[in-house]
């Protein structure tokens, strides 16, 4: 737990209401105090101190935590910062994961945090961390990106250190803010380790530093503005487009025949609805400025969609039976949704397809927009269409390839993305192939859902199935990605024109600032978050 606990730094503030700074230096003074206890507390790191969800949206606010020159970009209507801005650290977001077998349980609790899922449950889903020590690979991972990622700034000329901190464990986000305070910084931009838009992808990571903003009592003392999603970024998506080539070519000389091999993009499955949520057809709304009218716009239309999955849903959930066990009474009054796999999984049951329809008209309509709508599959399809076109021009072949889904979870009856990548394998002999790549384009490094879903469970379809497999590399520690992060980091700090920043895909640079509303959570919609516009502006 953190010694600068929101109550503690909000007394010392509201006893000095006249001067702000008088508050930053009584607090500067607490922190000297407790330096040792709290250096030993963050190396014990035992007891997860995750932050609460404690921040508030204050009126007339911009963008949340965002430096000066963040606030006037906005307010002049540019989602781009185009001046430049003299951070003086970086802080890298990731997810974390547990280091031992004491750490699953606690790091499990924090991941569901909220919905009081009970441990017997949570135990179900440690087998993954369990069978590997408990340990998680991300940990090291993120702690070697970190390391390379300072080191390539500095050899730019860039004296700007990167902090590390997780949304689920230590070293935790609002650590990383502390530490990055303690040593002096005050103007800091985050990088996160997922490249796509989404609740848990991109939103959820501005949240966590809204709070950490809010728990260490550092609002207005620190600013926290975050890179641009990267997901066509050339840095994020050479590396796939280079492992790629090698993996096909080493499969033609194996000799499978061009036709029978199957490409499989893989990325992170999502609740269809957090699709619809992550943003409607970018292209057009970004054509357009920041207006009142464009930002109501956005938000009515991705309303639609979800209200669209959620009657649907309410039936579906209706007459699916019983809401399994496991799932806390909560989420049973949240708005819920329905998709193809509520068809598919019913399609015997008259009663419920009936039901279904009787609740819209659009069922179909609904189902597609679940897939496609949203911007988190419109990102992927575009980055998909990048890294295929060119190895197709390398290799001189058409590649046989589609997007499918891995790492579900939640009750059955919400529906999430689909095809799950294995249901996809299984047809591939059905359809000639001889072999299968599994591209892992949704993730950044080898974690375990990586390890766990592909290099185990995928593998293990596709032999089942009689076929050959390769699971290509994610970026991880590749040059050509830690310069990609180097570079949005420098885009930032120099403050390049959107028309010079590059991209692979005809989305273009995706803005610095988020769109309100943009990715928001059903059950907490409105809380604040760092680099993107509240919607009451
Ligand atoms: C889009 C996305 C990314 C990619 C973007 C990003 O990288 O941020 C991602 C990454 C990761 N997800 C990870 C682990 C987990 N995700 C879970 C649960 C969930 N993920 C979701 C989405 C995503 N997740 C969602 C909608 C849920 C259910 C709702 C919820 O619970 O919020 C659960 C709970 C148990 C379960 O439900 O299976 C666990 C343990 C790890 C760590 C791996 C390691 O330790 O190496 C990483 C990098
Ligand atoms: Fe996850």
């Amino acid at each position: 737990m953190s010694l600068l606990t929101p109550k503690n730094s909000r007394q010392v503030c509201e006893s000095d209401a006249t001067s702000a700074h008088a508050c930053i230096s009584e607090k500067t003074e607490s922190i000297c105090e407790h330096s040792r206890a709290q250096a030993e507390e963050i190396a014990a790191r035992k007891a997860p101190s995750a932050p609460a969800n404690s921040a508030e949206l204050h009126p007339g606010e911009y963008v949340y935590g965002a430096c000066e020159t963040v606030g006037r970009s906005v307010r002049a209507g540019n989602l781009w910062v185009e001046e430049p801005v003299a951070y003086d650290a970086v802080i890298l977001a990731s997810f974390g994961g547990p280091d031992g077998q004491a750490d699953v349980v606690p790091f499990l609790r924090n991941v569901t945090a909220g919905r009081g899922i009970p441990d017997e449950r949570l135990e179900e889903v440690a087998v993954h961390y369990r069978l590997n020590g408990g340990v998680s690979p991300i940990n090291e991972q993120n702690m070697r990106l970190r390391e390379a990622l300072e080191e390539e700034l500095n050899s730019r000329g860039f004296t700007i250190p990167v902090y590390l901190g997780n949304r689920n464990w230590a070293p935790y986000t609002h650590e990383a803010v502390e530490e990055a305070y303690r040593a002096g910084h005050r103007t800091l931009l985050a990088v996160t380790t997922s490249a796509y838009s989404g609740y848990s992808s991109c939103r959820q990571y501005r949240e966590d530093f809204a709070n950490a903003l809010e728990h260490t009592g550092l609002r207005g003392a620190v600013t926290v503005d975050k890179i641009r999603e990267y997901f066509n970024h050339p840095g994020f998506l050479t590396p796939f487009i280079e492992d790629l080539t090698q993996a096909y070519v080493r499969l033609l000389e194996e000799g499978h025949a061009p036709k029978n091999i199957e490409v499989l993009f893989t990325t992170h499955s999502i609740p269809c609805a957090d699709n619809a949520r992550s943003g409607p057809n970018m292209r057009a709304v970004l054509a357009g400025s920041v207006s009142k009218n464009t930002v109501a716009g956005i938000d009515s239309i991705s309303e639609r969609v979800v209200a669209g999955i959620d009657s649907v849903s309410e039936c579906a959930a209706s007459t699916h039976g019983t809401i399994p066990e496991h799932v806390p009474s909560d989420v049973g009054s949240e708005p819920e949704y329905t998709t193809t796999s509520v068809v598919h999984h019913n399609a015997g049951s008259k009663d419920c397809v009936d039901s279904i329809h009787s609740c819209t008209t659009t069922i179909e309509d609904v189902v597609a927009a679940c897939q496609e709508y949203g911007l988190y599959v419109q990102q992927h399809r575009e980055a998909i269409d990048a890294v295929r076109g060119e190895v197709e021009n390398r290799v001189g072949q058409r590649l046989n390839y589609r997007l499918v889904y891995q790492s579900r979870s939640g009750p059955p009856h919400v529906p999430w993305l689909e095809p799950d990548i294995n249901d996809v394998i299984e047809e591939l002999p059905g359809q000639g192939r001889t072999a299968v790549v599994v591209v892992p384009i949704g993730f950044v490094s080898d974690h375990m859902e990586v390890l766990w879903d592909l290099d185990n469970e995928a593998r293990a379809t596709a032999a089942k199935c009689g076929l050959a497999f390769i699971r290509t590399a994610t970026p991880e520690l590749n040059p050509m990605f830690i310069r990609g992060l180097a570079d949005l980091v420098e885009e930032r700090l120099k403050g390049t024109s959107r028309a010079q920043r590059p991209a692979l895909t005809p989305l273009g640079p995706a803005p610095d600032i988020c769109p309100a509303g943009s990715c928001r959570h059903s059950r907490r919609p409105e809380a604040p978050a760092i680099a993107g516009i509240p919607s009451e502006i």
